[in-house]
């Protein structure tokens, strides 16, 4: 008895999943029969992990959804599904309607009904976008398929270069070959998932939007964003299948290391990104985060160029030498110079920079001798 209900419960769970009740295929259509139903091709996971081979035909994908996002073969940008279309984004930029025949490396589309509209009165972050969506969303372990269109103050996306076939580079080891996009006053459409802890793996848990903009010509997967005025219509879904990847390395890939940490860098664009994450608002508070960190560690080295600077002054009133040196700090001087070129700051801006530095631990060396 025992034994077969281990054995029989593998088939049990596949056949709700996937299965449909069998009355309803002949007195509906197929989007009304696939309602609610999330249709996933291939493993997020495995996507992270490396599988980038084209799996399955966007042909046979539309017949599964006609709203959705995933990721061409070869990891060749970004896919978005919407309004029964199919549109790849590439790392350049381009963004365009894809041939049937073409495969998807994963992709996971639904027919969207959506039951849930909201019309948010004031502009936010992605922050405040989410925080919003939580408010309504309660089910922490619901699956939502999210359509938000309207204009963006500010849209953020990225897409990937296409590695080369066969090449298996994790995904979050080739974060800095990401291209990112910064639309301003942008109209379009959003497309996206909430979806629980649990699907990590198969699928991608948390909030993962890709953008399409309205004139079809734009878009990648959302990294950062700026509402203005937006709609947002919700799906809440109830089931899903895995349609899992027919190829050799699947059959090999290891699903036991834990890419917890891949995941989340991966769909934040970056790990400095996911760092800030829950406290940044948008772009310019990112940046101007890091550049506050910066800064402090500007000042820091400052400090202990000076500790330095006074030790030699030491030195120098000991041993008689006089306090500036030239022909040395000549040397200091070029030596920055010829660095600064190589990261684009100019000769002018590094030769001031250095003056004032100099003439402060001149004056640090001078003020021993008192
Ligand atoms: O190397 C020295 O002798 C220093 O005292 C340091 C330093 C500098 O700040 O770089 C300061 C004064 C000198 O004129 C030359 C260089």
């Amino acid at each position: 008895m025992r034994l077969i209900h281990i054995l029989a419960f593998p088939v049990l769970a596949l056949i709700i999943l996937s299965a449909r009740p069998a009355g309803l295929n002949q007195s509906h259509n197929k989007a009304d029969t696939l309602k609610h139903h999330l249709y996933t091709a291939g493993i997020g996971g495995a996507l992270i992990g490396g599988l980038y081979d084209g799996i399955y035909p966007y042909g046979s994908l539309k017949q599964h959804g006609n709203f959705g996002l995933g990721a061409p073969a070869l990891l060749d940008g970004e896919l978005i599904i919407f309004n029964g279309k199919i549109y790849q984004t590439q790392y350049t930029g381009k963004t365009f309607e894809v041939n049937d025949k073409q495969l998807a490396s994963f992709a996971m589309v639904n027919y969207f009904h959506p039951s849930i509209k909201i019309t948010p009165n004031k502009a936010m972050d992605k922050a405040g976008l989410f925080h919003l969506l939580d408010s309504v969303l309660t089910n922490v372990n619901g699956m939502y398929a999210i359509h938000i269109s309207g204009t963006f103050s500010t849209l953020k996306t990225r897409a990937f270069p296409p590695v080369k076939e066969h090449q298996h580079t994790p995904l979050a080891d080739m974060l800095s070959l990401q291209h990112f996009f910064t639309y301003n006053s942008a109209q379009g459409d959003l497309v996206g998932y909430r979806l629980p802890v649990f699907m990590d793996n198969t699928n991608i848990s948390g909030y993962h939007f890709h953008f399409l903009s309205a004139q079809k010509n734009e878009g990648g997967h959302m990294i950062d964003l700026l509402t203005d005025h937006i709609q947002i219509e919700i799906d809440v879904l109830d089931s899903y299948n895995v349609q899992v990847p027919a190829t050799s390395d699947y059959e090999h890939f290891d699903f036991k290391k834990n890419r917890e940490e891949d995941i989340k860098s991966v769909e934040r664009g970056g790990k400095a990104q996911a760092q800030t994450q829950g406290s940044k608002v948008d772009t310019m508070t990112v940046y101007r985060d890091k550049i506050d960190q910066l800064d402090k560690q500007i000042v820091q080295l400052l400090g202990e160029r000076m500790e330095a600077a006074r030790a030699i002054g030491t030195y120098k009133m000991v041993h008689k030498i006089g306090v500036v040196q030239s022909n040395r700090f000549n040397d200091v001087l070029q030596r920055a110079i010829a660095e600064g070129k190589q990261l684009g700051l100019s000769e002018e801006f590094i030769k001031k920079l250095y003056e004032d530095v100099h003439a402060e631990s001149v004056r640090q060396q001078e003020a021993l001798k008192q």
